[in-house]
């Protein structure tokens, strides 16, 4: 393989905390400069020819395109006198929002995202309706960047109002009761281009209130943290509508509690109580009757537990437990529903758990059955009837349950089978295992494959991983992990390492800060097992990760070479001693730590995948795709720029491919249109067949 020339700057070592750390790729993290252009450019050009060269393109672009065309529903919910749902035909870049009077009522196309744009790039990232329907706050996000725009619309006529609400970002959309207005999040002083291309650090994030009609000047600074320009500030009214609850966060793990009694008329800044005023552990507003909250929480119950404060009587030695923590299962979710009832969702052993309990004394009134899977959409609110619920698992796409609440006894019907074409289900099995990591830990692991494999180590293998920031990977459907089975006859294996929820907080402390190489090991460890157990050999074992993902693969492909035959790292971290520089990158201190502190900067050095290429000793490196793209402003482009130079310029003489796929007008993931889901997915597949010789089998 022939890699485009990159400038090597020999001469840029930075001496950080007494060590001297040699940075040859810095000048690619000015995104805009020519020369930094002109390196995406010669990086396209060497992959996309690899890509296309692949025999069986057309087909694996044609079997994916067909899988994916089926109707996708989400979750009808009621707002007002109307329910809504997303669906998408199948096809369609972006899901349209219908509308309809009754749940058998005809739907009517409310917003259609695709007329937003000409190639689909355009998507809804954030809705929320007015407490009496008849006005709905949207946002929109292009090319897939954390930025967003909010929009005000009028829902009997469809017309939007005229403002647009600009430098959005990191914001949720609470309506006051009296339906006049939104409370929003706003980066109002960032400076310089703001359309996720940019690098720039997202601070001083400010709480506004916006009045439905009027211009966004108009609109009133009601909260803000100076002090904390890190903070990012999230804001909702409570369901009795009296209460704005106020929950600022610095990282990706605690957040304080301020309330406020909403003023009838808004004029300038809300004097916010505080009710938790030190960050030490995670809280959840969940409900409230008068004054008196409920919240899910970490604090003292490390699978989470439900607590009530009084707001108006906060001290600590006053709050009372709710629902007791389960020492087994992670209290994952909470609903509220037909006022005195909530829908409580447990993680067990990684699948979903659902109960109906008493809202007022957390006592047990029934558990709802499910199959081994997750609950991957719900839909209900305190003062509404009835609920919806998304189960989805690692075969199946969907099913949509409706809860009535008025017919007793509550047993959930089928509202809505959500079906892939081409998929016989009954040709595969899944099965949940344990193995060991290197510490002895158990870790569970989901196997997806053909009935009937024989474990001779001659089939392809899949294995996926995230592993951090308390992200529980539960059973869902992903068409890319069935495709692999279907088109490769492969086996998928989804291990639950360390970092994640599933297991609470043990289980995320046990993946993070100095605890991180633990993640890597079980992740090492799963690979050694399918190995082991015959599922398949190294050479045809391909690793697959995003963003923390990314890293996980990056990082176990330097550490173990010669375990994965292949390393598929979208998105990801690979400069672990300079992530906090960038857009929200400060917010991951809270899993990866500061490299400002010398302790943590220690820890990253050993495996930041930038500072850790080094030749295998057998030669041999995995054929390396990595991906990424221009408007990513979550995880930016930069890290996998600076990682493939050092990947090509240490190991590039190797037989095994070593290349980055640079989009555009696309971001982190987040409301990618299915036209490039099915691009991206088929070169993946492409770079997979080409590097380990992998054969169609249908
Ligand atoms: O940064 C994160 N989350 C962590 C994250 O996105 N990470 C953490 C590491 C890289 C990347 C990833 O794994 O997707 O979220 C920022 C945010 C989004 C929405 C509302 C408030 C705040």
């Amino acid at each position: 393989m022939d890699y485009p020339p990159v400038r090597r700057d020999e001469s840029f070592v930075e001496e950080l905390h007494g060590v001297k750390v040699p940075d040859p790729y810095r000048w690619l993290e000015d995104v805009d400069s020519e020369e930094t252009k002109a390196f995406v450019e010669a990086q396209n050009a060497i992959t996309v020819p690899f890509l296309e060269k692949c025999s069986a393109r057309d087909i694996i672009k044609e079997k994916l395109t067909a899988m994916n065309d089926h109707p996708k529903y989400s979750c009808p919910y009621k707002r007002g006198k109307r329910y809504f749902y997303y669906m998408n035909k199948g096809l369609e870049n972006q899901s349209i929002l219908y509308m309809q009077d009754s749940l058998e009522g005809e739907a009517q196309e409310y917003l259609n995202p695709n007329k937003l744009s000409e190639d689909g790039t355009i998507s809804i990232a954030g809705s929320r309706f007015s407490e009496d329907g008849e006005t709905h706050a949207y946002m929109l996000s292009k090319s897939g960047s954390d930025w967003k725009t909010v929009h005000l619309k009028n829902v009997s006529t469809g017309e939007d109002y005229p403002e647009v609400l600009e430098k959005v970002k990191f914001s949720g959309l609470a309506w006051t009761h009296d339906n006049k207005g939104i409370f929003y999040g706003c980066y109002r002083d960032q400076e310089g281009k703001t359309d996720g291309s940019e690098t720039t650090s997202n601070e001083n994030q400010k709480l506004f209130y916006h009045r439905v009609g009027t211009s966004q000047t108009e609109d009133v600074l009601v909260v803000d943290f100076p002090e904390n320009p890190k903070f990012r500030i999230s804001a909702s009214v409570s369901d009795c509508g009296k209460y704005l609850i106020v929950m600022p966060r610095q990282d990706c793990k605690d957040n304080l509690i301020y309330f406020a009694e909403l003023p009838d008329n808004i004029t300038g800044k809300i004097q916010l109580t505080p009710v938790v005023d030190e960050l030490e552990a995670e809280y959840e507003y969940v409900s409230n009757d008068g004054s008196v909250c409920v919240f899910r929480t970490n604090k003292d119950a490390l699978n989470y537990h439900l607590v009530k404060i009084d707001l108006l009587d906060a001290a600590k030695d006053k709050w009372t437990v709710l629902l007791p923590e389960n020492k087994k299962d992670v209290l994952d979710w909470v609903q509220p529903i037909d006022n005195d009832k909530m829908l409580c969702c447990y993680i067990q052993d990684v699948k979903s758990v659902l109960q109906l309990r008493w809202l007022a004394t957390g006592d047990l009134i029934c558990n709802l059955p499910l199959e081994i899977g997750t609950i991957d959409g719900v839909s209900g609110e305190r003062k509404q009837t009835e609920l919806f619920y998304k189960f989805a698992s690692k075969l199946s796409p969907g099913i949509i349950y409706h809860l009535d609440m008025t017919v007793e006894p509550y047993i959930p019907k089928v509202f809505r089978e959500i079906k892939v074409k081409g998929l016989d289900t009954s040709l595969y099995e899944m099965q949940q295992v344990f193995y060991s990591s290197k510490d002895g830990t158990r870790i569970p692991m989901f196997l997806m494959h053909k009935k009937g494999l024989v474990k001779d180590g001659s089939n392809p293998a899949l294995l996926y991983g995230y592993g951090g920031f308390n992200i529980s990977v539960q059973p869902y459907f992903s068409y890319g992990q069935v495709s692999f089975m279907q088109l490769f006859g492969g086996v998928v294996a989804v291990p639950n390492i360390r970092g994640g929820g599933e297991y609470g907080d043990a289980w995320h402390n046990g993946g993070r800060l100095l605890n991180k190489q633990n993640v890597f090991d079980d992740f090492h460890a799963a690979a050694e097992y399918l190995v082991k157990e015959g599922y398949t050999s190294s050479r045809l074992l391909t690793s697959q990760g995003g963003s923390n993902g990314g890293l996980l693969v990056a990082a176990c492909a330097n550490q173990r070479p010669e375990l994965y035959g292949a390393v598929i790292s979208q998105v990801g971290v690979m400069d672990l001693l300079r992530f906090h520089k960038f857009t929200i990158g400060y917010a991951w201190c809270s899993d990866y730590g500061n490299p400002e502190e010398e302790k943590h900067f220690r820890n990253l050095i050993k495996f930041s995948p930038y500072h850790n290429v080094r030749v295998p000793s057998s030669g041999v490196f995995p054929a390396t795709l990595l991906l990424t793209a221009d408007h990513d402003d979550r995880v930016v482009p930069l890290h996998s720029f600076k990682l493939i130079s050092e990947l090509q310029h240490k190991l590039g003489k190797q037989p095994n491919p070593l290349l980055i796929r640079i989009d555009t007008k696309a971001g982190h993931g987040g409301g990618k249109p299915t036209m490039k889901v099915i691009e991206e997915s088929t070169d993946i597949f492409c770079f997979e067949m080409n590097c380990l010789q992998l054969k169609l089998v249908e």
